[in-house]
């Protein structure tokens, strides 16, 4: 772990059931690759994960198993170790391929801009070269411009142990945000290439391995399950998934089940099969036994699970790749402090508004203070921010320069049009908050990037804690201490710390770390808030300022309200060139100093 991060807390854990075939997942880790210096639940880093994949494999070897370990995408933006560098990224992909990844797929934060999708082709997929797989991505080759895969469309191969035959792909969900350097085919197309009906007609196969950028429950996943099992009736199919950075699993049927692993390095997804037929060993059992179990990224669980300690557990590599991890923070200068927040602000653990939501922080003291474009004077403005562009929690204490890109990574900027009628802006609202899927069936074929938050997506309902509200002022964790505490293996003195209890296909017993729950409160996909107005009342035009990733969405919607405004040809910057990140670092310089 990192010198900084809390030591974790001793919590009673449920075993990992080990099988024929295991795996260890990862998805959206968005760049956390040095794990969560706030949070002891999730402060082990990418060092002690490729420490733990070895003592795993090594385990699991020691018994004529097989362990593989997958990542399925959202590697990039949002966090410092990926967005603080220019360019982007080169100090994460360094540390990054040190894990032995067999199966590795993009996801679409790879491919929102050009130069991350090239970085991607040029970087990552040559430093994984054979393991990552690119079903249904293409992309304009950077020299000779011709389009071609991303990487390969699929693979076959044999486990190391038992020669399982495994058949993997690696998909991205019918994404279209994508930039126009790379083309992502809409799955249910893909599976009916030629390639794909080949690869599923082959006999000698024990395993269908489908990685992919794709929620666990989507219907990508549906159909691929249905196009294998029309030709494939019997074989078994382990999906991996991610996306709505939610632990997940699915069951499709007896022998096909999807894992999704969280996200922001929370979680390392476990699966077992066991019971699988090979070529020269057909199955024992009545057919395979499939097992799941989502890790608490954090040192007393890979402990545990491996029967590790402190002394054994490290591997030369994992400590070696820690310290890459502690060199690179202190280059790009992570811990800087630029301010202390007097109290955390969450995302969705508070109604909103709420004093204790950042969205109202946002509404009503950081946008108000700092949206200001001198050129329009004294006119009075409605700004429109998307809740998807804020993508952490704020915790009480140092505000860092992690800090900053854990919440704002993107490099959205905003823009404005002129004389929109404020009761438009309100309609306009309306829809943005309206389920998505109204703009979707707008226009259907539309190349509308999803809008709201993913976890939103994957989380129809509020979960309310009614005991919560009160000890929302005192911290989870009692940080000083935690920073000295050895890790205790006294089971007498486990505590129940707040965290993950994941109900999936599989009941409620999936998490390793026994928790209490958390809730969790829906947010609109979209903020308003009224700016310079100085006359009381409402104005009756306004300024219509926005982040600019929300414009085609916003285009959309004006349609509905009857505004005739066309926001790709009448809209201007505004703030030339002040990002939302930079908005926010100077509000919290100017706002939050340190005692
Ligand atoms: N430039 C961007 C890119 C994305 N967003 C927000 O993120 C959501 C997608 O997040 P995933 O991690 O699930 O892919 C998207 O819906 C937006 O809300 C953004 O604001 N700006």
């Amino acid at each position: 772990a990192q010198p900084s991060a809390p030591a974790p807390i001793s919590a009673s854990l449920r075993e990992l059931e080990f099988g024929q075939l295991n795996f260890l997942h990862t998805t959206d880790t968005h760049g956390w690759l040095a794990g969560h210096l706030q949070e002891p639940s999730y402060s082990a880093d990418w060092g002690d994960y490729v420490s733990f994949a070895t003592r795993m494999r090594e385990k699991v070897e020691a018994q004529g198993q097989d362990l593989l370990v997958v990542d399925t995408g959202d590697r990039v933006e949002g966090n410092g170790l990926y967005d603080s560098s220019a360019p982007k990224g080169v100090y994460l992909s360094e540390i990054l391929r040190h894990q032995h990844i067999d199966v590795i797929t993009s996801g679409n934060h790879e491919l929102y801009k050009q130069n991350t999708s090239e970085a991607e082709f040029l970087t990552t997929v040559p430093n994984f070269r054979g393991k990552y797989l690119a079903s249904n991505i293409d992309i304009t080759h950077p020299e000779t411009n011709e389009l071609v895969p991303l990487a390969p469309r699929f693979k076959k191969f044999t486990t190391k142990q038992q020669g399982i035959r495994i058949v993997a792909f690696g998909f991205l969900f019918d994404f279209t945000g994508n930039y126009n350097n790379t083309v992502v085919q809409p799955v249910e197309k893909t599976i009916k290439e030629d390639w794909f009906q080949e690869a599923i007609r082959d006999k000698d196969v024990d395993l269908f391995l489908v990685a992919g950028h794709v929620p666990a429950h989507s219907p990508e996943y549906r159909a691929i399950f249905e196009e294998i099992r029309g030709i494939r009736w019997d074989t078994p199919i382990q999906f991996f998934g991610g996306h709505q950075h939610i632990r997940d699993y699915a069951k499709y049927d007896s022998k096909a089940f999807a894992l999704a692993s969280g996200r922001f390095m929370e979680t390392i997804g476990f699966m077992s099969i066991d019971g699988l037929s090979t070529s020269d060993r057909p199955s024992t059992t009545s057919g395979p036994v499939f097992k799941r179990r989502y890790i608490d990224n954090n040192l007393y669980s890979f402990y545990h699970h491996t029967g590790l300690d402190e002394e054994s557990f490290p591997t030369e590599k994992g400590r070696n790749v820690s310290q890459l991890i502690t060199e690179s923070r202190s280059a790009l200068r992570l811990d800087r402090v630029h301010g202390c927040a007097p109290r955390t602000l969450w995302m969705s653990r508070v109604p909103y508004p709420h004093k204790d939501s950042v969205f109202t922080w946002l509404q009503t003291q950081v946008l108000p203070d700092s949206l200001k474009d001198e050129s329009r004077g004294e006119v009075p403005s409605v700004a429109i921010l998307n809740t998807g562009a804020i993508r952490f929690d704020i915790f009480q204490g140092q505000f860092t320069q992690d800090t900053i890109w854990t919440i704002s990574p993107f490099t959205n900027s905003f823009r404005y049009v002129k004389d929109v009628p404020y009761e438009k802006v309100q309609l306009i609202m309306e829809v943005l908050n309206k389920q998505t899927k109204i703009l979707d069936t707008f226009e259907s074929g539309s190349s509308l990037p999803p809008l709201p938050r993913p976890e939103n997506l994957a989380r129809m309902e509020d979960f309310i804690v009614e005991e919560e509200e009160e000890s929302l002022d005192t911290p989870i964790y009692d940080m000083a201490a935690l920073h000295q505490a050895p890790i205790s293996t006294n089971r007498q003195d486990n505590k129940i710390v707040p965290g993950y209890t994941t109900k999936d296909d599989a009941g409620t017993d999936g998490d390793d770390t026994l928790h209490s729950p958390i809730s969790f409160y829906q947010v609109p996909n979209c903020i308003q808030a009224l700016l310079s107005a100085n006359t009381s009342g409402v104005p009756e035009t306004v300024d219509l300022i926005y982040i600019e990733f929300i414009q085609p969405h916003l285009a959309l919607a004006a349609k509905f309200a009857g505004l005739d405004v066309d926001f790709f040809q009448d809209s201007d910057v505004y703030m030339s060139s002040t990002t939302m990140t930079d908005l926010l670092l100077a509000w919290v310089k100017k706002h939050w100093k340190c005692e």
